[in-house]
């Protein structure tokens, strides 16, 4: 993982020392399960927890003849623990260990994230219920369409990243299913009151059908639900980033007291935080592709799957916490140039009105073509020229015999667009 991207908690989880910790609790919850039902002796459990320690240069120098790095924890741990290493790992195969160890990080992962994305969405809620009522110009196809309030497109960001909690929530069950079933699966060598009991020690439930290991559509799963927060997330900072073109200039990110734009010109303030936080998106998709690629193992299990959840686990868990917590930090902190906003609305003089005044001329008398025709025509002028658009209609003949300047007058109030804004806002706080 990329150091300038990890942070604690999230990188504490994905340590070698941290990894052997949980191989280490799997274990023990096995030895405690066979206890329980009285297979071996009462107290083994205890000795082992007692001497054995988590000794990663001893693993990995055992690793470098075994070749096999369960083999190596399983030898380590034994050169530790004396007689009762004929207990140790009974009946188990690696991927018991690996993919029940594997499950507690990803769901201890998932509620690290969980939790920050809760607290973005309360970020959101509040700079969404502060620019409630503040106008802006909304835009399609990047052009200028009809006015609308900033507080709904924030409230937008926050009814996604609301969906995006409850996916998690989802998604960190898909991955609380451990396994303790042995070689294929079938519980040849260690019977199913072990992997119950084993896997209730450690909040988890038995995978209904293993093989030698979870399916792997619980990950992929999983890998793609982080995938669609982060796209989430990616939407709001390619917003900031066309906010903040100095041909619009309506809202930046923040800018560090001391913080430089540009080597070569000082006067600069570039998006790059939202910059980072799009390419980083693209990499959390580039995680899903090989987690889907890993659900179609040989037979009962083949390991290709192994080399790839070495990165896509660590790197996607802790690239997508990092995205949360900058995200939570830019919407929390940008600057919002209301001002600006209203001078945006006014740039095309006028023409973002046009849709009200097709509707007035329609609830005059004309059909929806011929008042079309007029507004247009009148609106091409407008995009030509420097004069306003309400002038060119007061000067219509048409227009004039149907409608008094007054009424036109009136058609150009943005509050008209602003009408139903707190109706959608109560839509959540009804939730
Ligand atoms: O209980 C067993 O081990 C059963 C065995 N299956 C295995 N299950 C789990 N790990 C195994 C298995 N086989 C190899 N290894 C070791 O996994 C490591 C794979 O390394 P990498 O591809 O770099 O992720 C690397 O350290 C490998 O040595 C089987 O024959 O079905």
């Amino acid at each position: 993982m990329v150091e300038r991207y990890s942070l604690s908690p999230m990188k504490d989880l994905w340590t070698e020392e941290a990894k052997y910790r949980r191989w280490l609790e799997v274990e023990l919850a096995v030895t405690r399960a066979y206890e329980e039902l009285g297979t071996i002796p009462k107290g083994v459990t205890e000795r082992i927890r007692n001497n054995a320690k988590i000794d990663v240069e001893l693993f990995k120098k055992i690793e470098e003849r075994t070749n096999h790095d369960v083999v190596a924890f399983v030898e380590g741990i034994g050169s530790m623990i004396g007689e009762d290493s004929r207990f140790f790992h009974y009946g188990l195969t690696s991927s018991d260990v690996l993919d029940t160890a594997n499950s507690l990080a990803l769901v201890e992962a998932g509620k690290i994230l969980l939790e920050s994305l809760k607290e973005f969405c309360d970020v959101l809620w509040e700079v969404a219920n502060r620019y409630k009522h503040t106008p802006t110009i909304g835009r399609t196809h990047g052009v200028h369409a009809e006015p609308t309030s900033f507080g709904l497109k924030v409230l937008g960001w926050y009814s996604e990243m609301k969906r995006n909690v409850q996916r998690l929530e989802r998604a960190i069950e898909e991955v609380s299913y451990g396994k303790i079933s042995g070689a294929v699966g079938n519980y040849a060598n260690v019977p199913p009151e072990v992997e119950e009991k084993a896997l209730s020690y450690l909040g988890l439930k038995p995978e209904p059908v293993s093989t030698q290991v979870v399916p792997r559509d619980r990950h992929a799963f999983y890998l793609s639900t982080l995938a669609i927060v982060a796209a989430g997330i990616e939407r709001i900072a390619v917003e900031i980033r066309h906010l903040q073109r100095t041909e619009v200039l309506e809202v930046e990110e923040p800018f560090r007291e001391g913080q430089r734009g540009s080597s070569a010109m000082p006067h600069k303030k570039n998006p790059i935080t939202c910059e980072r936080l799009t390419g980083l998106s693209r990499m959390m998709r580039a995680y899903v592709d090989p987690s889907l690629e890993n659900i179609a193992l040989w037979h009962e299990r083949d390991i290709s799957h192994s080399s790839v959840e070495r990165y896509v686990f660590p790197d996607a868990t802790q690239t997508l916490y990092y995205m949360i917590v900058t995200a939570t930090n830019v919407v929390r902190n940008m600057k919002v140039n209301e001002e600006r906003m209203k001078k945006n609305i006014d740039l095309t003089k006028g023409l973002v009105f046009s849709q009200r005044v097709l509707l007035k001329l329609i609830e005059k008398g004309l059909t929806r073509k011929e008042a079309y025709d007029i507004v247009q025509r009148n609106a091409l002028k407008t995009w030509n020229s420097e004069k306003h658009f309400l002038e060119y209609l007061l000067e219509d003949e048409e227009v004039k015999k149907l409608v008094t300047k007054e009424e036109l007058e009136e058609l150009f109030d943005i509050s008209y667009y602003l009408k139903h804004v707190d109706h959608i806002f109560e839509r959540f706080e009804k939730e």
